[in-house]
């Protein structure tokens, strides 16, 4: 994403790159975006992106369907727990200590990964109604937890479920129907002011 696109100049958001010293984490419920704004957020502040379910894959030379389906949820979980443990650590050998990493939605309800993402981290919270992300979700076919049953269904019980592990983190973006350039703003915002 270019800088022209956002409510910022360049000199801004370069000066707010150099106020960041430890990694950016998104969380959020499934198809709220944390994948796809992480990485223009991480283009942006021109630092590196690492999305927790794509190492998870690459790690288990497996999709997240495919570990789904021969070991099942709490195997996944337990990948899941491990990698965001790792990626934390390794954060600090970036330049800055500035990464942008993307949670898959349901690492930050793990106590022990929540703790070490509230404790090291820049939290975002990105959310979104019901609608939205079933809409968004219906996009693309590799959410194993969304084919036990009614999508919509799922996504409103998960969100309810998840929202009092999501609302512990100090910084709350709405993502609405606009475009991603649109939550992009509200994050440096949120960055800015929470820094
Ligand atoms: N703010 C946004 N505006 C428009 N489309 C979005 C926005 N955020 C996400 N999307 C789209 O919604 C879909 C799901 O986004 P993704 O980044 O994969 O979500 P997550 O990683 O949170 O599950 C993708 O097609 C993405 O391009
Ligand atoms: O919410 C969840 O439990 C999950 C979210 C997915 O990631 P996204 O949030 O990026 O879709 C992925 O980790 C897995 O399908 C489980
Ligand atoms: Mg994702």
């Amino acid at each position: 994403m270019d800088v022209q696109q956002t409510h910022f100049s360049a000199q801004e958001i370069a000066a707010l790159a150099r106020r960041i010293n430890r990694p950016i984490v998104l969380v959020g419920m499934m198809g709220v975006g944390k994948s796809s704004v992480g990485k223009r957020l991480a283009s942006l502040l021109d630092c590196a992106f690492v999305d927790a379910d794509e190492e998870i894959e690459r790690s288990a030379q497996m999709t997240i369907p495919e570990i789904f389906d021969a070991f099942g949820e709490a195997y996944f979980r337990d990948g899941e727990r491990r990698v965001i443990a790792r990626l934390m650590n390794e954060s600090a050998g970036e330049p800055g200590g500035r990464i942008v990493i993307a949670t898959g939605g349901g690492a930050f309800c793990n106590a022990e990964t929540r703790a070490a993402i509230l404790d090291k981290a820049i939290t975002i919270w990105l959310d979104s109604e019901v609608d939205t992300l079933v809409e968004r979700t219906a996009r693309k076919d590799n959410r194993p937890l969304l084919k036990q049953g009614d999508p919509r269904e799922i996504l409103a019980k998960l969100r309810a479920e998840r929202e009092p592990y999501y609302s512990q983190a100090p910084i709350h973006v709405v993502s609405g129907n606009g475009p991603h350039v649109q939550t992009i703003n509200k994050v440096l915002q949120g960055i800015s002011q929470w820094l």
